[in-house]
């Protein structure tokens, strides 16, 4: 057995002899390292739908109602004395009080330093010292992801920054509790590269434990930056076993949050030999990447791509021809606050079903076409649109003119986003051939992530071909129906 195998085997069995704690005969902790999975859950016989595959009691979540740290240093971990209602702190008063995110960094720190000594120490030998999330990516691999939004929201200085003010001196402070064991002090670069690590792992492992079910890590509605201050509101823990399944878009069990305890239960038949699928909700591969590290094809539906209102801007000011004193006049009256800086695009498609596949009719792994333009774009144009009619009329005679200008600004706005990345999609299609056959996971990601926003905009781009036509042809009926009628 290698150190891989012993590890998993070791925790396997501190898992199963957690009082509470139970694990099905037909599942086993796999090794997924040639597949860049790491480790995972996999079936060893057909397994029937709602089965309970694993009980995680509560008790041996790692969190702040368990960890020995915070029954140490209960000011560290309390609320700020000066918090306002809603849980911030005054402006007259630095912020030390620590968030949940901050905190359960601590706590990680505190058991890692902890060694042998921690109740832990099973369960914190199988978990990750290297990730592939993009804050661990060098320059030259990030630059892969071309022109992809997701490189302004990698996040490492904000995070630098957090750890520097929040972590730090907390454990510099309290040396005397956080190296109470036998283990050397740490440096501040080692202690800095610890914190880093503690909270890649977090942000690909930890459960937001106190919310409602579906709001566990990657949920829909969250907005999950690297160093989001979460103001204390949630709670968030490391749940044993539940974070060696894996994930995808589609997906073949669900851990609910019990009262006293967490279970993993299949959400279908799962033949012997599948692997065990979770789900951290439908993020595109952009976000996939920068969080946990690594793409799906099954993802690629909820991919997103980004137009700037500048560029869309900048093709409607080419298209109407009005002074520079007339676009001062429509700038004037128009509120700054009242525009979008940009727009998503995204294909609006429904998420799996309870059982954990995607709708009927929707092919696996081939996501859906676009069919709608973002709708904050279409009433910023027409908002504009108008102003420029009000300035000038006839620049803008009709609403079937104002369609034109918008989706020809759109189409050129839409180019213009794709000539931003350095390579087509074709190009892409064969790159990505060449980076699996050479093994290069992240040149793989890199070009996957790109190429899910290049098809995207490409797809943006036909639909408004479709409308330009279907608007020309309207034109033609409208003429024939007057020429019909003279
Ligand atoms: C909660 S952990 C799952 C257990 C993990 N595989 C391990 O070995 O510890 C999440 C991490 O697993 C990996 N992962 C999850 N789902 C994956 C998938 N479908 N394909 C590849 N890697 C995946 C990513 O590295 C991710 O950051």
């Amino acid at each position: 057995m290698d150190a891989f195998a012993q590890k998993s085997q070791a925790f396997q069995d501190w898992f199963k002899s957690l009082p509470g704690a139970t694990f099905h005969d037909h599942i086993r902790i796999a090794d997924l390292r040639p597949r860049h999975a790491g480790r995972g859950i996999v079936a060893t016989a057909d397994i029937e739908p709602d089965t309970v595959l694993f009980t995680i009691p509560r008790s041996s979540i790692i969190c702040a109602s368990t960890s020995e740290v915070v029954r140490q240093l209960p000011a560290v971990f309390a609320p700020p004395a000066d918090a306002t209602e809603d849980g911030e702190a005054d402006d007259e008063h630095e912020d030390r009080s620590q968030d949940s995110w901050t905190s359960l960094i601590l706590i990680m720190i505190y058991e890692h330093l902890r060694g042998d000594a921690s109740p832990w120490k099973p369960y914190l030998e199988v978990l990750p010292t290297e990730f592939e999330t993009l804050m661990f990516w060098s320059q030259d691999q990030l630059r892969q992801l071309q022109a992809s939004s997701v490189l302004a929201k990698v996040g490492k200085e904000e995070a630098d920054s957090m750890i520097r003010s929040k972590i730090l001196p907390v454990v510099q402070e309290h040396a005397d509790v956080f190296y109470a064991g036998a283990g050397a002090r740490l440096s501040e670069d080692e202690l800095l590269a610890l914190a880093h690590r503690m909270g890649s792992t977090i942000m690909a492992y930890a459960f937001d434990l106190d919310k409602d079910e579906d709001e566990e890590r990657g949920g829909e509605d969250e907005d999950d930056e690297w160093v989001e201050d979460r103001e204390g509101k949630t709670t968030m823990g490391m749940v044993p076993m539940a974070d060696i399944l894996n994930a995808d878009a589609e997906f073949n069990a669900h851990i609910n949050h019990g009262e006293d305890a967490l279970t993993a239960t299949a959400l279908r038949p799962i033949k012997a030999g599948e692997e065990i699928l979770n789900y951290y909700g439908p993020l595109p591969n952009s976000e996939l990447l920068r969080r946990y590290g690594y793409t799906t094809s099954r993802h690629h539906r909820y991919d997103v791509a980004e137009l700037s209102w500048d560029s869309v801007f900048a093709s409607l000011k080419s298209l109407i021809n009005l002074s520079p004193q007339e676009w001062t006049q429509i700038a004037d009256s128009i509120e700054p606050e009242e525009l979008e800086d940009s727009f998503i695009l995204d294909r609006n498609l429904d998420e799996a079903d309870s059982t954990g596949l995607f709708p009927a009719g929707a092919a696996s792994g081939q996501p859906a076409v676009l069919t709608e333009l973002p709708h904050e774009m279409d009433e910023q144009v027409k908002m504009l649109l108008k102003a420029v009619k009000h300035v000038r009329p006839e620049s803008v005679p009709d609403k079937t003119r104002r369609d034109e200008i918008y989706l020809t600004a759109a189409q050129a706005a839409l180019d213009a986003r794709l000539a931003e990345y350095e390579t087509s999609a074709d190009q892409d299609r064969v790159l990505l051939d060449q980076a699996v056959a050479a093994g290069d996971s992240r040149l793989r990601d890199a070009v996957e992530v790109r190429l899910g926003e290049k098809v995207l905009l490409l797809e943006a781009r036909q639909l408004v071909e479709q409308k330009l036509r279907s608007l020309a042809d309207q034109n033609g009926d409208a003429r024939d129906a007057k020429r019909q009628k003279r």
